[in-house]
């Protein structure tokens, strides 16, 4: 019997025939590390119109004739840094999450996993699932805090797919869990055992989430206000655990990108800052990455690590992203058990 049979009560009516499909969506990543592909990635993405929005007759003259002419280059160094045998971290992490839950909802159930920009395509892996006979398709935005950038991107690319099928499947989406207790406990426990593994103890823990331009806060965007709640969700469940005693929790916003306002504080100018005011031991966290990527593991571990230690710091450390640690797993797992549910 499957897991979603046995969850059904008995009188439902009996399940359909066809399969049951899980995407995991991630942001998406180069499919190599060399500026030509990495501006093949870029050009995806930062069209995006969610993504940057300056209308398209601005944009695309300084998107073509600037940014993938001097960026790429940059950014594939970057890559080439954190790249590992198994290709992107992102990729690699948001593949291995689908494959350990995999196999835990039933027979009737396939998991994969896709990438908004790049590849593998949610365009490709929908036509897989389809093919295989997914007659509903539960879509899994790796996201906790919502964004128009990010979350709604991948709404939008599903429609477009679907736009083009004569027999569409049933859809569902798994929604920001950025205040989910399933999604802050997984991060407590997880981030508690790593601090304890460190030779040292922090004077400061710094959560660290990627920026997005100040005005899309001023025009509705939640994703601001999900990273605040999450972060202080999260500091009142670590608080009162021994192994943070006397931690000072801190904010901040990364990845500034192009000349208009960011969400402040900058990450980069906190740790600098802690670093020049005395702070000596600092970890930061990602809570906003669901898998390390080339924002954690070269812009925090490797950047950020020297801007801290010039500017004064002793200690250093990034905690790993959930990934696929028993906590994150299992966070998955229930959190797609929950969204199939009656779905069989
Ligand atoms: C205007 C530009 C950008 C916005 C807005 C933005 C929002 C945003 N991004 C993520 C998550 C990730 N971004 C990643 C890489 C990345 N992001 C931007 C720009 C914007 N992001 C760029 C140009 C890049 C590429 C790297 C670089 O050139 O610096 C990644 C990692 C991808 C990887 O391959 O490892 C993630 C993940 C969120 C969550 C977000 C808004 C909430
Ligand atoms: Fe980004
Ligand atoms: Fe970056």
């Amino acid at each position: 019997m499957t897991w979603l049979k046995q969850h059904l009560p008995n009188d439902h009516p009996p399940v359909s025939s066809g399969s049951v499909g899980v995407l995991l969506v991630n942001l998406g990543t180069p499919d190599a590390p060399d500026p030509g592909s990495v501006k093949r990635y870029l050009k995806q993405f930062l069209s995006d119109p969610r993504v940057i929005e300056i209308p398209a007759i601005a944009w695309q003259p300084i998107l073509r004739g600037i940014i993938l002419n001097t960026r790429p280059a940059k950014s594939a160094a970057a890559y080439s840094k954190i790249w590992t045998d198994r290709g992107s971290p992102l990729a690699d992490i948001t593949s291995r999450q689908a494959e350990a839950i995999e196999g835990r909802f039933g027979e009737n159930v396939i998991v994969d996993y896709a990438m908004r920009y790049g590849n593998p395509s949610i365009e490709t892996q929908l036509n897989k699932l389809t093919e295989k006979g997914c007659d509903r398709i539960l879509i899994a935005p790796l996201y906790p805090q919502y964004s128009a950038a990010t979350t709604a991107t991948v709404f939008d690319e599903v429609a477009r797919v679907l736009k083009g099928l004569r027999w569409q499947p049933a859809l569902r989406f798994v929604p920001p869990y950025h205040d989910d207790a399933l999604y802050l406990n997984a991060l407590a426990d997880d981030l508690t055992a790593q601090v304890s593994a460190l030779s040292f103890k922090p004077d400061v823990m710094l959560l660290s989430f990627h920026g997005m331009p100040q005005r899309t806060l001023e025009k509705g965007d939640p994703y601001h206000c999900h990273c605040q709640k999450t972060s202080r969700l999260l500091r009142e469940r670590l608080q009162d655990r021994p192994e943070w005693e006397g931690v000072r929790f801190e904010t901040s916003f990364q990845s500034r990108f192009g000349p208009a306002q960011w969400l402040e504080p900058a990450t980069d100018d906190t740790l600098v800052a802690e670093g020049e005011k005395g702070t000596k031991r600092l970890v930061v966290a990602a809570p906003g990455f669901s898998a390390d990527c080339v924002e954690t593991l070269e812009e925090l571990a490797l950047e950020g690590r020297d801007e801290f230690l010039e500017a004064g710091g002793e200690e250093f450390a990034v905690l790993d992203c959930l990934n696929t640690s028993g906590s994150g797993i299992q966070m998955l797992e229930t959190m797609v058990a929950r969204e199939l549910s009656g779905w069989a």
